[in-house]
């Protein structure tokens, strides 16, 4: 093949391989077998191999890069990731509300949102590519782990549209990844990881990006830093344009106009946590107006407009 029509297979390649990453992990409907995803990629790593000068950063031949780290490069956040505050009980959600409603009067909505029991990550594209991941961190410094988090699938290289944006998610280990881990560790002898959460830090945290790739690694994305930029005017708008980027995002969330309907979701979650693959340690409560979130503002350390509600520790069955 001479090098034009290899370049031009490369972009085709590129393109076919990123639609088909985007229907598996986002739209949870692939339209080719694994098998065909793989001869697409194992022909566009011989292609780059032929045509050395046709491979680019955001390939998807390069999410698992080959330097092992010595220490992680500490990042500065262009804005603050912040703690939530907590709600144990239904009296907890309706002073919440109480409180809402005394400082906007009765034209509220909130949106109920799963809280991933993972760990908060930060990513930055610019022009649409993929150029920096970090840990949280205190809120402020976290650390660089663009290596490893390149190496999970549902993490778009390059998105759909050329957005330069920060997105805030939850990286996190389901629980079938989680076992099976456990499992090998308990067959090498080593210590097992306490809970998938635990797993997903340890995991991210490591220097050699091909440990994180061999952790099957997830991510649900739920924030933009700076939305203001996007036109997005609520937290369920900027969620439908994460998607359309080709972010994950968690498609159980609901718009909950009242509280009634807050305790509702909050009650049908309680039940049906154990039927999901991924855990979670409870639901993420937010005033779904992003102009009424800039009204209510911050405390120190936490957004005025919303909440977490934890669900009660569970019985460890001894
Ligand atoms: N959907 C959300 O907003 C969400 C989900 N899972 C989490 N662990 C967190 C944490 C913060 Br802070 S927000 C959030």
């Amino acid at each position: 093949m001479d090098r034009s029509s290899a370049e031009k297979r490369v972009r085709e390649l590129h393109d076919l391989l990123s639609q088909y990453n985007y229907e598996y992990h986002v739209l949870d409907k692939p339209s080719v077998p694994d098998v065909e995803y793989d001869q697409l990629l194992t022909e566009l790593k011989e292609l780059e191999e032929a045509f050395p000068d046709l491979q680019s950063p955001d390939s998807p031949t390069q999410r698992v890069g080959g330097a092992v780290l010595d220490q992680f490069k500490k990042v500065t956040h262009r804005s603050p990731m912040l703690s939530l505050g907590n709600a144990f009980n239904e009296a907890d959600l309706r002073s919440f509300d109480r409180r809402i409603r005394e400082s906007m009067g009765d034209h509220v909505s909130y949106i109920c949102e799963l809280k991933i029991d993972g760990l908060a990550i930060s990513l930055r594209y610019e022009d649409g590519l993929f150029v920096q991941g970090a840990t949280r961190g205190d809120g402020t410094i976290g650390e660089d782990i663009t290596a490893n988090l390149r190496t999970i699938r549902s993490i778009p290289l390059r998105l759909r549209q050329p957005f330069s944006i920060e997105v805030r998610g939850e990286a996190f280990m389901p629980m079938s990844s989680f076992l099976a881990l456990n499992e090998e560790k308990e067959k090498n002898a080593e210590e097992p990881f306490a809970n998938p959460r635990n797993a997903a830090a340890g995991s991210l945290r490591q220097l050699d990006p091909r440990i994180a790739a061999s952790r099957n690694l997830d991510i649900f994305l739920y924030g933009i830093g700076d939305p203001g930029e996007t036109g997005v005017e609520s937290q369920s708008e900027g969620l439908n344009l994460l998607s359309e980027l080709g972010l994950k995002t968690n498609n159980e969330r609901r718009v909950c106009p009242t509280i009634d309907d807050v305790i509702s979701y909050v009650q049908e979650w309680t039940e049906r946590r154990a039927e999901l693959s991924y855990d979670i340690d409870g639901i993420v409560i937010k005033v779904n107006s992003l102009a009424q979130q800039e009204e209510l503002g911050f405390t120190a350390k936490s957004p005025r407009w919303a909440i977490a509600y934890k669900f009660p520790a569970e019985e460890v069955v001894t």
